[in-house]
């Protein structure tokens, strides 16, 4: 009779948690980027470990849950139990020189999959959207995040991201790099089932830019970097390179990076396997390509491979 009841362990917010613990010990393959897996908190520093010692010097974590509960505002983005805030003192202790960086959003958190908070009548709000926004980044820098990431496209979410971290004095100890330039693309297809963060409904298209249009990106920029952003980015990357020369040439002074996406991991690595390039020339002629059009920095599914290579 008793083991039928239920509620004796649900009454206590605690209690709850206790039933939601996510899975500290799994290694999940993600099936559309053969390669790249999503590791539970147990598995990540050995997944890290050797990559650390061939000369790895950065990392961009992404929190993914799948027990713990996903709601309206994204509650779970920045609770204690969120998987980055408990990886960030790991991390940090175990690996002290790593750079750390991390994604800041509410897609991979909210029910509705999308990366602000919504209006009663489904449409993104603003305000409350970069609330949020900048209080996830807060508890990640308080976490020990080196750099914050967000990745929503919110107008307005850099200042308000800035100001709070000047309000807790961690200005100078978390930087903020804005994906300031982030085109609606279909080259995000895999990572969203990797992060599970697909909208339920609807799609991105009212937040993130259009492909075609110079002239918003330009303004995206601009608007970033007047509101404080340290970095910059432009994502996708591979058919995207004259934005990233035209933000280069704008703002010389600021890093730039090209976060080389899901799709394009895939598209790289599925041709290669079937046969019809050699994956070592074709990717170094994309990445080549990048650092030509303006690129700083590279992010890359690819860096395990890379820091092979760049071993050879
Ligand atoms: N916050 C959204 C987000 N964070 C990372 C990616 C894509 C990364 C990739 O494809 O590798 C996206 C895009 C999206 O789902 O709209
Ligand atoms: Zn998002
Ligand atoms: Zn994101």
């Amino acid at each position: 009779m008793a083991s039928t009841k239920l509620h004796s362990s649900l009454f206590h917010p605690t209690l709850r948690k206790l039933q939601c613990q996510e899975d500290d010990e799994a290694v999940q393959n993600i099936p559309s980027m053969p390669g790249v897996a999503r590791y539970g908190l147990n598995k990540l520093l050995a997944h890290l470990e050797p990559l650390v010692e061939k000369g790895l010097q950065s990392i961009l974590l992404f929190g993914v849950v799948e027990k713990l509960p996903k709601d309206a505002t994204g509650t779970t983005a920045d609770c204690a139990t969120n998987p980055v805030i408990r990886a960030l003192p790991q991390l940090k202790a175990a690996f002290p020189q790593l750079l750390i960086a991390c994604d800041v959003c509410l897609c991979p958190y909210t029910d509705h999959g999308h990366c602000g908070v919504l209006t009663s009548d489904g449409i993104i709000d603003n305000e409350p959207s970069i609330k949020r926004i900048a209080e996830i980044a807060l508890a990640y820098a308080r976490a020990g995040a080196n750099i914050v990431a967000p990745s929503d496209m919110m107008d307005n979410r850099i200042a308000a991201i800035k100001q709070t971290l000047r309000d807790n004095s961690l200005e100078n100890r978390c930087s903020v790099l804005s994906y300031s330039v982030k085109f609606a693309s279909g080259f995000y297809g895999p990572f969203r089932d990797a992060a599970k963060s697909a909208p339920a409904f609807g799609d991105r298209k009212c937040y993130q830019l259009p492909p075609g249009s110079k002239g918003i990106a330009k303004r995206a920029a601009k608007r970033d970097v007047e509101e404080g952003a340290d970095m910059l980015m432009v994502k996708p990357g591979m058919a995207y390179l004259d934005i990233v020369k035209q933000v280069k040439d704008d703002y010389p002074e600021l890093p730039l990076f090209i976060y080389q996406v899901s799709g394009e991991y895939s598209m790289l690595l599925n041709a290669a396997s079937i046969g019809a390039f050699d994956l070592k020339t074709v990717l170094w002629e994309v990445l080549v390509g990048m650092r030509r059009a303006g690129a700083d920095c590279i992010i890359t599914y690819f860096t395990p491979v890379l820091l092979d290579w760049l071993k050879e």
